[in-house]
């Protein structure tokens, strides 16, 4: 891969794009399902954005949820003890990826590839270490995602 490759984040659209697919998520989907309603009851006002900025992160972006929201440590701790299921899980990425279709989030299949392989990661590791009892490291570092194929240029 040459360096001139975009980053997942570049390639998403940036800023502009994750926001507006977590908040189109949080607002939209999130509150009418029936599953995961309950789980995001209490969220914060500002959650769809702190997870925009992650997620951005994660993807090649600026390292602000680090830098001002107390980066992985924080993210972890919002997630212990919450007892994550697999079928919440499972609901959460759906309609994760149904919000990424209707914002138009780029779907060429090598964006999408590594963009799932992040989300079935992510949400497999919260299901682990929101468990009754987990213990997670607080030390581990923030994960960075790249291509898992660069992006088609011909
Ligand atoms: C890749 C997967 C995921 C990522 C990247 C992620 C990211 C985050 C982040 C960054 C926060 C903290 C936001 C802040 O600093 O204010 C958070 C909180 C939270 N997450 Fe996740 N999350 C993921 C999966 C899930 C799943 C699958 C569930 C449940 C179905 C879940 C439930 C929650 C809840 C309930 C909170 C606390 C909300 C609040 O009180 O404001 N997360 N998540």
């Amino acid at each position: 891969m040459t360096s001139d490759v975009p980053t997942l984040y570049e390639w998403a659209g940036g800023a502009e794009a994750f926001t507006k697919l977590m908040t189109t998520f949080y607002a939209e989907k999130v509150p009418n399902d029936d599953l995961l309603a309950p789980v995001f009851a209490h969220m914060g006002p500002h959650h769809a954005e702190h997870v925009a900025l992650w997620l951005g992160e994660v993807f090649g972006g600026p390292p602000a949820y680090s830098a001002e929201y107390g980066g992985h440590p924080h993210m972890i701790a919002m997630h212990a003890g919450r007892g994550i299921t697999e079928q919440q899980r499972r609901r959460w990425i759906q309609l994760l990826l149904d919000t990424a279709d209707e914002v138009g989030l780029p779907n060429d299949p090598e964006f999408r590839a590594s963009f799932v392989g992040y989300l079935e990661w992510g949400t497999r590791m919260a299901v682990i270490f929101s468990a009754p009892g987990a213990e997670a490291n607080p030390d581990e570092p923030m994960p960075h995602w790249n291509w898992a194929l660069p992006p088609w240029q011909g």
